[in-house]
């Protein structure tokens, strides 16, 4: 019984085998080099596709701000630094101290206030990246108003940083001051770069940044006519579009000379007391006039016979604030179709709007980021905040700095007058603001935009993009491979089973 059932599978398998060719060593050997040979192919065309472990090329930006200088280091992907890479803030960092215009009388500390953080940008860049790193430093405001003040100095405190700068082994392009033009226009360039907008092609957001010593709005307006003032229009032409933006600096409208503004409006008599609604009640401070006289966005204001101190006094009331902030704005002249103030052109506002550096410092401390808020409801806050005593203010927030801390009821009243009664900002318009210090991990700010420009990383054309991506190109590669592999199999099990019927020698 088992003899027969063992002679019946002999001759099973041997029909089998007649039947399905894959049992011959032939095809056996041919399936085996087949499958060696997809796997090559696969493993080839991945290995000869897949990206290399990322590198990285860095780029090193100074913001010398007319309040404090900071160190910013960006990072992009070594192969793609001309189109598609993405361009990320890797590290930042604050300078001690005040800004290098503040160094007038002694230039060669502006040079050396800057050592520590360029110290800590050379431990943060890999060392063999260090030779091809470009590191600029632009200057704002700060050493505007100085070189409007004593070109000497402002000459002497460049070179004393340019000095310092070379020392390090980064590859040294120059220290400027920047046009304010520039300033408002390379902001807008990195809030619309960051949220992506410049590639794609969306409609871009406009930018509002506020500064010590000066302001900057920039908007690609609706309908803009460039010739009402050439002065206020940039254009650039960046992936493959055309961008007519409308920006304009107003030098002095930072928020530390306004304040000065605001202060000498108080003190146009000479008075050696002032009762200052926006500051805080029981805040009591003695200043010095010369002090506070000696900027040029004052200086010729400066009453004749005052002493040399003042008192001044908080008396915190917001409404009477909001009278004299608003005085430091003049809205009597314009010449053009429709102004903001001063007689400086602007035209309609249009779409949403990204509002950085002091502009966030302050709201986000007194708590009022949230534009979906009424502007009476921000008003109403920002008023309560005001009348808080001094004494009160300091207690709750013991971890702030005190200067920072008297200065937001007045900073809060600038903010809201300058985009208000400024920019003609409406209540309904209030909510297109947006309050913002960081886009997708990166600073809001001009330094981002100057990089770009100067290292030409957004081309003025759309770049050609690789018809797949990697992962595309291998799957289509190792289908194709498994689709030949099986029509060969098809193939075979067609014709060989003519040859397996040959007769058999038994
Ligand atoms: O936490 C902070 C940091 C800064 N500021 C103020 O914000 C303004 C702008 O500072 P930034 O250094 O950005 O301006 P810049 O120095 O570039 O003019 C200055 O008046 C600073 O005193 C502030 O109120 N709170």
């Amino acid at each position: 019984m088992s003899a027969q059932r063992a002679a019946g599978s002999l001759t099973d398998c041997r029909e089998m085998k007649e039947k399905n060719p894959w049992h011959t060593p032939v095809t056996i050997s041919i399936t085996v080099i087949g499958v060696i040979a997809i796997v090559a192919l696969v493993t080839v065309a991945v290995l000869q596709n897949k990206p290399v472990p990322q590198k990285y090329k860095y780029g090193i930006v100074l913001d010398a701000g007319s309040s404090h200088t900071a160190l910013y280091i960006y990072k992009w992907p070594a192969e793609k630094d001309n189109n598609t890479g993405r361009v990320e803030q890797e590290h930042s960092c604050k300078v001690k101290g005040k800004g290098i215009s503040s160094y007038a009388e002694t230039p060669w500390q502006a040079g050396e206030s800057l050592t520590e953080c360029m110290e800590d940008a050379v431990k943060q860049v890999p060392t063999k990246r260090h030779f091809e790193t470009p590191l600029y430093l632009g200057a704002t405001a700060g050493m505007r108003l100085l070189h409007m003040e004593n070109s000497v100095a402002s000459d002497k405190v460049f070179q004393a940083v340019e000095k310092s700068l070379q020392k390090f082994p980064f590859s040294y392009q120059g220290a400027r001051m920047l046009s304010g033009q520039e300033e408002g226009a390379f902001g807008w360039v990195t809030v619309n770069y960051l949220d992506d907008r410049l590639k794609q092609g969306l409609e871009t957001t406009g930018a509002l940044d506020l500064g010590g010593a000066s302001t900057q709005i920039s908007f690609v307006p609706k309908n803009y006519i460039i010739s009402e003032s050439p002065s206020n229009s940039v254009t650039f032409r960046l992936y493959g579009n055309d961008y007519n933006l409308y920006t304009h600096s107003f030098l002095c409208y930072g928020k530390d000379q306004v304040l000065r503004l605001a202060l000498a409006h108080q003190t146009k008599s000479g008075p050696g007391e002032i009762a200052d609604p926006c500051f805080h009640p029981g805040y009591s401070e003695s200043k010095n006039y010369s002090v506070l006289y000696d900027s040029p966005c004052v200086s010729d204001r400066k009453p004749q016979g005052a002493p040399v101190t003042f008192h001044h006094k908080g008396e915190g009331n917001f409404q009477q604030c909001q009278e004299v902030v608003k005085n430091v704005f003049n809205f009597t002249s314009c010449k053009y179709s429709r102004c903001s103030f001063n007689g400086v052109f602007q035209p309609p506002l249009h779409g949403q709007f990204g509002a950085f550096s002091a502009y966030y410092y302050v709201m986000d401390f007194l708590n009022l980021t949230d534009t979906s808020v009424p502007l009476t409801t921000v008003k109403d806050k920002l008023a309560k905040h005001c009348a808080t005593p001094w004494n009160q203010i300091i207690q709750q927030h013991p971890e702030i700095h005190v200067k920072y801390l008297a200065e937001y009821c007045f900073s809060g009243a600038y903010i809201l007058t300058l985009l208000t009664e400024g920019y003609n900002f409406t209540s309904e318009s209030y909510s297109s603001i947006k309050f913002i210090k960081k886009i997708k991990g990166s600073d809001a700010g001009w330094t981002l935009g100057y990089m770009l420009n100067l290292t030409n990383m957004i081309p003025a054309e759309a770049p050609d993009s690789p018809p797949l991506p990697h992962a595309g190109y291998v799957s289509i590669v190792t289908v194709i491979a498994l689709l030949i592999f099986t029509l060969f199999i098809i193939f075979l099990c067609r014709f060989r089973p003519s040859s397996s019927k040959q007769p058999q020698i038994v």
